[in-house]
């Protein structure tokens, strides 16, 4: 009924639309329309259709505590009531201290933009923590350094990030120059979702603007001009998509004071794998690489392949993994700690 399903016009296609969702499209869902969750309000959603317009969408009981930025729902186009949320490609969730559900992010996001200064927030621990989400996500990452014009020796963290992750692309810009966007295209384009996490401070709203290349009027505010509410936290929490120039989707994130791990098990492997790859060459099937006897990872750390480090931030991110994620199954339910994985 709706040409959409059986052919994705190019609007759907360059708003994000694949084979993945339409092959979630069944008979009963003939007339019904796919349209994208550009912003998730406590108890409304704003939708964009391919059309260019954004649309208020009705919600069928419950709150929107279950939609993300990113989302693609299938809506009915005359009451724009949405009738159901499509399963997602990737999604990107955290758990706060307090929260006992992990907080949606965004979905649907291909690429990850991990913002880091090159002066105060440079961390090499922080990085693998979001390194670790973006895995866990399914979401490709990618390390953007800002602020290299205000170091002498930018260059000389490229290759200590790029150690962080087999295969992991690194970009150094300023985030003020107008040929930051240059720099980032290659992750952008039509049909490409990307997000932008990071530290507070970091230039993310800097880059959201030069990427969305907004008029001034409509620009995010930057840390310089932002307005602070009484708790000195920042004002800009919401988040949402962008239209990047010249093709492609940006979702924006307040700044994360802190990221504590959780349920990022797949994702720490990944960033790991140096260290998941040894570690079934460890005499004992459970080892934890600390003082067991024939120990592959203490082994490596020996031989000077792998860094006492580095094997140091493993331990600490796995173990705040295994703290925070509850158990899924068992007859503790939610109580404790999982045991290790058999990783064999
Ligand atoms: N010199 C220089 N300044 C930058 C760069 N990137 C960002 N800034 C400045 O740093 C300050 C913070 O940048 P924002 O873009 O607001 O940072 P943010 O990551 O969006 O911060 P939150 O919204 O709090 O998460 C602003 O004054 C920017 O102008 C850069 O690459 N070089
Ligand atoms: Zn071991």
């Amino acid at each position: 009924m709706t040409p959409a399903f059986q052919m994705p016009s190019a609007a759907l296609a360059s708003l994000g639309w694949s084979p993945f969702f339409a092959e979630q499209i069944e008979p009963a869902d003939a007339g019904l329309v796919p349209v994208r969750i550009a912003v998730v309000h406590r108890s409304r959603l704003m939708a964009e259709t391919g059309s260019g317009a954004q649309i208020r969408l009705g919600l069928q009981g419950g709150g929107t505590m279950d939609f993300a930025v990113g989302d693609w729902v299938l809506m009915d186009p005359e009451t724009r009531m949405t009738v159901r949320r499509l399963d997602r490609r990737t999604v990107l969730r955290r758990r706060t201290e307090s929260a006992h559900i992990p907080q949606l992010i965004a979905a649907n996001v291909d690429t990850l933009f991990i913002v880091t200064s090159c002066n105060e927030d440079f961390n090499l621990a922080r990085l693998e923590r979001y390194l670790a989400l973006a895995n866990e996500a399914g979401a490709n990452p990618v390390a953007v350094l800002t602020k290299i014009d205000q170091v002498a020796d930018a260059e000389t963290y490229r290759a200590e990030v790029a150690a962080l992750q087999r295969g992991l692309a690194v970009v150094l810009l300023n985030a003020k120059a107008p040929d930051a966007a240059l720099a980032l295209a290659p992750w952008c384009g039509p049909g490409q979702t990307v997000a932008l996490v990071g530290s507070s401070g970091v230039g993310k709203s800097t880059l959201l603007n030069t990427l969305a290349d907004k008029a001034p009027d409509q620009a995010q505010p930057t840390g310089g001009i932002r307005e602070h509410d009484a708790k000195g936290r920042h004002t800009t929490t919401a988040r949402s998509l962008h239209a990047i120039a010249g093709g492609g989707w940006v979702i924006d994130t307040p700044g994360m004071r802190t990221l504590h791990v959780s349920d990022v098990a797949a994702g720490l492997d990944v960033l790991f794998a140096e260290i998941t790859e040894l570690a079934p060459a460890c005499r004992f099937r459970d080892c934890t690489h600390a003082h067991e006897p024939g120990c592959a990872v203490q082994a490596a750390v020996a031989a000077g392949t792998l860094s006492a480090e580095r094997l140091e931030r493993w331990r600490k991110l796995d173990a705040e993994n295994r703290a925070n994620t509850p158990v899924q199954t068992g007859p503790r339910g939610n109580k404790s700690a999982p045991q290790r994985s058999k990783r064999r």
